[in-house]
């Protein structure tokens, strides 16, 4: 017998994020090739008319998977007993356009939609923010829920994991999947920090591979950290392919597990490292059984703990320019 369908939310589904998200979860790429899921599609009323052409193209696909499709320009409707929101509408960053821009833009997209999944979600819900600025605006979802537990909100750091895993591997000349115990800290924004210092290789230290710690601190951490506007510059539009195929491997990881691996996501910080409790700051996890516990006991040098606390500073301004919003 064919298992009940999960429902998935997924907002800004007119976009080019939802584009290429919506046909993959219509596959059986999230939840697993035997979960039919019902798709409750999410986006601003002027752009109902393109979600539907995108449904036209669904049902032309015939996935044996796709139970039903819901379509609303309305929260509440579409976060309705919802198992998974991904929450990728928002105002996405145009050629030299400020975050802090973003910041105000998207604040009150989030309190609302906060507050729509708080009143109409599935108790056991879980939520990844993809619309920048992500850790902020999971944050803003988070405290307009109080009825939801605090663990169910998260930002996606993966594609910043993703992006640093594929130039470690292509360094150190081994295959992505072979690299372990990578972890990427903080925002989601040029501050964060992937940190290498852990990860290995077939159980060899994979900065002995390397064994050039100048590309580390002077290529790879800028490289990764500035990622996302070199999309841009090159594209035109920001990532939007790889976007969706992180959102993917981190819903599917927290729902279906890591398989031991670390990865890395903005989660609600438990004071931890000293970063203060409810802060929405990318860390390592393991994934297991629905839930994720974060990588406990790591230590940090001179260098490591300043770029923990420049990302850490970041979001704390972050989160004390919405404060009054949040009020
Ligand atoms: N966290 C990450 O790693 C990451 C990576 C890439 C992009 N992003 C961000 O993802 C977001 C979406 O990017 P995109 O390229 O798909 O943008 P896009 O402009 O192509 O699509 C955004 C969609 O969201 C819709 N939208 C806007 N406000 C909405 C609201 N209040 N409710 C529902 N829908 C709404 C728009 O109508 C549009 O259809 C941007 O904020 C972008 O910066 C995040
Ligand atoms: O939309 C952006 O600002 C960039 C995006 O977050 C990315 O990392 O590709």
């Amino acid at each position: 017998m064919s298992k009940t369908p999960m429902r998935v939310a997924v907002t800004g589904a007119a976009g080019q994020i939802g584009y290429a998200l919506l046909f993959r979860i219509a596959n059986g790429d999230l939840l697993g090739k035997d979960q039919p899921v019902h798709l409750n599609l999410l986006d601003l009323p002027q752009a109902l008319p393109a979600v539907k052409g995108v449904v036209m193209e669904l049902d032309d696909c015939a996935f044996p998977l796709l139970a039903g499709v819901t379509i609303t320009d309305q929260p509440k409707e579409a976060f309705k007993d919802v198992d998974i929101a991904i929450l990728v509408g928002a105002r996405p960053r145009s050629k030299g356009m400020e975050r802090a821009d973003l910041l105000t833009a998207n604040a009150e997209i989030f309190t609302v939609q906060g507050k729509a999944l708080n009143e109409s979600a599935k108790r056991s819900v879980k939520v990844l923010v993809v619309g920048n600025p992500a850790n902020t605006n999971a944050y803003i979802a988070m405290k307009s829920a109080p009825d939801l537990p605090a663990s169910a909100f998260s930002a996606m750091l993966r594609l910043d994991h993703n992006r640093a895993l594929s130039m470690l591997a292509a360094k150190a000349k081994v295959p992505v999947a072979e690299i372990e115990k990578l972890a990427v800290w903080g925002n989601h924004s040029p501050t964060m920090y992937p940190d290498h210092r852990y990860a290995t290789v077939g159980g060899k230290k994979l900065s002995e591979l390397i064994g050039d710690e100048a590309w580390i601190k002077d290529t790879f951490i800028p490289d990764v950290a500035k990622r996302g506007a070199a999309i841009i510059e090159a594209r035109g539009q920001s990532s939007a392919a790889s976007a969706a195929n992180a959102a993917i491997d981190h819903v599917r990881d927290w729902v279906l597990g890591s398989d031991g691996k670390w990865v890395s996501m903005g989660i609600p910080s438990d004071g931890s490292y000293g970063v203060p409790e409810g802060v929405m700051f990318g860390v390592p996890v393991i994934c297991s059984g629905g839930s994720y516990t974060r990588v406990e006991g790591l230590s940090f040098d001179a260098f490591s703990q300043e770029k923990v606390k420049v990302t850490l500073d970041e979001l704390n301004g972050e989160r004390e320019a919405i404060a009054h919003l949040l009020a």
